[in-house]
């Protein structure tokens, strides 16, 4: 079996020559060259993936929703039961959660996986249970590194799987009441932030009790001390296991040469784990939306990305991703069903960058 190692080591680097094709093309679509913006540097980002081969055409898409419970929730760093993750959990298996209902609109298929929900197995999800709940991170670790080394080689190679079985759009989501906090003290240690910059109300925390939640995150991080240079450190000290199984999803989508959509705030703490652990993991990363947690503008201005679209979204399990997964058709589309300047017999003069 491929250790992490090599895995990580046999991430693709993008293809420059087919991305050079396919701006070749684009230029020669029935539009002023450029003018379709954004989209067209989707299409780009997506010809250079070498799971894809040139041309960016997007198969099976899949949204892989990773679930689990947070010891730290018993700090009161969020108001929701916590038993709502096993119920939400269970939800998904009916397809009534706001990813399912999105990703349909999407044509992608949600894979619901338990990584620590702190209940009995649920029928309808794959088990992948560490524990029922992590550690609480105010006290101690989220989990030990061998734990956190497993369960991404785990989730890297449940996503492989996915990729053989034909998925060629891979999506992050997660579920697990609380796991706004973990997310803040990833993002302030690998952003270099304040826990104050980056907390943010979560799941309806009130305003009023922001100030507690920064200064558990700031407890988390001194009690224990994650190493900002070690991605998997950071994930294991001060993470979870839902956002340490979308670092998985994202670094296993990479391996494959296959692009991977980002969703919230929660994604984008494991997005820069995985860059931390990575950095080649980068080009495979596609924004969707900017969540409207506070921390969300400085994690995605420390993983370089801008986001798509801005439309106050704040839910998470995966529900931006499977937003995004649309323009991401959008883009392949334009590539394939536009006509040609040539073939209207339309002469641009050449235009400069
Ligand atoms: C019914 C319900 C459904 C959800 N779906 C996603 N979340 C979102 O809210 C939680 C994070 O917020 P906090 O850190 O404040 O607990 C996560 O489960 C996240 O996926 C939900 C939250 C609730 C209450
Ligand atoms: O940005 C998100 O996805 C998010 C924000 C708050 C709560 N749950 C999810």
């Amino acid at each position: 079996m491929q250790t992490l190692t090599t895995l990580l080591a046999s991430i693709p680097v993008p293809d420059d020559v087919a991305m050079a094709q396919a701006q070749v093309h684009l230029d020669g679509l029935l539009k002023p060259p450029g003018s379709l913006g954004r989209l067209e540097a989707l299409a780009v980002q997506l010809a250079g993936m070498q799971g894809l081969n040139g041309a960016p055409q997007i198969a099976e898409k899949a949204i892989v929703v990773m679930c689990a419970d947070h010891g730290v929730w018993h700090e009161g760093v969020a108001i929701s039961p916590q038993v709502v993750t096993a119920i939400q959990a269970a939800n998904m298996t009916q397809g009534t959660t706001g990813v399912c209902v999105l990703a349909a609109q999407a044509g992608a298929k949600v894979h619901v996986l338990d990584v620590g929900i702190d209940a009995d197995p649920i029928p309808g999800l794959v088990n992948m249970k560490v524990a029922r709940g992590s550690g609480n991170i105010a006290s101690g670790p989220a989990m030990s590194r061998e734990q956190a080394q497993e369960l991404l080689l785990e989730t890297m190679r449940y996503t492989r799987e996915l990729a053989a079985q034909g998925v060629t759009l891979f999506g992050v989501g997660e579920l697990g009441m609380a796991n706004t906090t973990p997310a803040a003290a990833i993002v302030s240690v690998l952003a270099g932030e304040a826990p104050e910059s980056v907390v943010g109300i979560g799941a309806n925390l009130p305003e009023t009790l922001l100030g507690h939640k920064a200064q558990v995150v700031r407890r988390a991080i001194a009690v224990n001390q994650p190493d900002a240079a070690d991605g998997l450190d950071v994930l294991a000290k001060v993470g979870g296991y839902d956002l340490l199984g979308m670092t998985g999803v994202i670094l296993g989508a990479a391996t494959c040469g296959l692009p991977v959509v980002l969703d919230g705030f929660l994604s984008y703490a494991s997005a820069l784990a995985a860059c931390r652990i990575a950095p080649h993991v980068k080009p495979y990363m596609i924004p969707s939306h900017l969540s409207a947690e506070k921390g969300a503008r400085i994690a995605l201005e420390h993983l370089g990305l801008e986001p798509y679209f801005n439309m106050g979204m704040r839910l998470g399990e995966g529900s931006g991703a499977a937003l995004a997964m649309q323009l991401v058709d959008a883009a392949c589309a334009i590539y394939h069903k536009m006509g040609t300047l040539a073939a209207s017999n339309i002469v641009l003069p050449e235009t400069k960058g």
